[in-house]
């Protein structure tokens, strides 16, 4: 029975850092295991132009605990207003990595999102002749859709007809959810990826309501039905490919989600690794967490793999704080219903 395991230290290609507070709170907890994350932009107001991201970079590294090796790889939050050309000097300037499309209301503070895709054509064509990745929160907004079937209906009336129309444009596919979506990405060949989020690879829809609501297995898109979790575990499991991990992880005060319009969003930075170790290893498939963690991810972006390693132990279960602390609030650690035996050595 393998007890260790040593893999290239992971990458994070979809997190929330928020500002402040919460910022000072949580970014321990992803710098302590990994080296690079793709920062989302979706603050009120969001990161819009590039003085915003370079501003918002600064702010971060700033927050970092003394010692940490953690990159911010930052996005700019695509609006109807955004500039081609700003976005195309703040990518050659290595200032960011991505741009995020919200549709407008899909989301958490996406208010400033995309309402009218032809608005923001010139911005994807120089996206397109540049190779800068879309990440997309991948669910329509009408009011008619089932918000079970949001994410299915975006790939055919969003993302197909943009793509069709933007020869070239790379895309990741934020937080999969479901077995649409994972074949959509398999067959779409190799300007599309996509990330999956560790808490999709554990809840099904029942975790959130059967025996009572959770909210803190409530986030979007909402988690589906047990084939679509299969799926996605099938999908992150594959081994090298365009399938890798962006946790989502995404804080909120619990005041924020025990309420009675609790919001979106699961807090998994704490013990992601853990998780994922754990749920690996139910199906067999320890020898294939590296390409999800640390290889797949750097690959689509085009950026160096990391050469440090992190080396993973299993013992005795892993003891984790149920919540953590953020400026007079708490924020309630993801419970992945299980003991989970995996730690990083340190
Ligand atoms: N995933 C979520 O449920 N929430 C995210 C927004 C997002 O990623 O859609 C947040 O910012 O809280
Ligand atoms: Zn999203
Ligand atoms: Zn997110």
């Amino acid at each position: 029975m393998t007890t260790r395991l040593t893999i290239r230290r992971p990458d994070d290609w979809h997190l929330h850092l928020r500002d402040g507070a919460m910022l000072q709170a949580v970014l321990p907890e992803s710098a302590r295991h990994f080296a690079r994350a793709i920062i989302m932009p979706n603050l009120v107001p969001p990161v819009v132009t590039s003085g915003d991201a370079a501003a918002y970079r600064d702010r971060i590294l700033a927050a970092r605990p003394d010692g940490a090796d953690f990159t911010p790889l930052m996005t700019l939050y695509l609006t109807e207003e955004t500039d081609p050309e700003d976005v195309a000097a703040a990518h050659a300037s290595g200032l960011i990595s991505a741009v995020k499309l919200y549709p407008a209301g899909a989301t958490t503070n996406s208010a400033s999102g995309v309402r009218d895709f032809d608005r923001v054509r010139p911005v994807l064509e120089r996206m397109a002749e540049i190779g800068l990745p879309l990440c997309v929160h991948g669910e329509v907004t009408d009011p008619e859709i089932d918000i079970f079937d949001r994410e299915a209906v975006f790939i055919d009336r969003v993302l197909d007809p943009i793509r069709r129309a933007t020869p070239g444009l790379r895309v990741v596919m934020e937080h999969l959810t479901t077995s649409d979506g994972v074949d959509y990405v398999r067959e779409g060949g190799a300007d599309i990826a996509a990330t999956i989020t560790t808490h999709h690879l554990v809840i099904n829809r029942n975790h959130l309501l059967v025996g009572g609501i959770r909210p803190h297995y409530y986030c979007l898109p909402v988690a589906k039905r047990e084939s679509h979790r299969q799926a996605l575990r099938a999908a992150a499991m594959a081994g090298p490919g365009r399938f890798f991990l962006g946790t989502d992880s995404a804080p909120h005060p619990d005041t924020a989600k025990e309420t009675a319009c609790g919001c979106a969003g699961c807090f998994t930075a704490t013990n992601t690794l853990s998780i994922l170790a754990e749920v690996f290893e139910q199906n067999g498939a320890l020898n294939r967490l590296e390409a999800f963690t640390s290889l797949n991810g750097p690959d689509f972006y085009r950026l160096p793999r990391n050469e440090e390693t992190v080396t993973l132990e299993k013992a005795a279960p892993v003891d984790y704080p149920a919540k953590i602390d953020a400026g007079g609030e708490t924020v309630t650690v993801f419970d992945p219903g299980m003991p989970l035996h995996w730690r990083v050595a340190q």
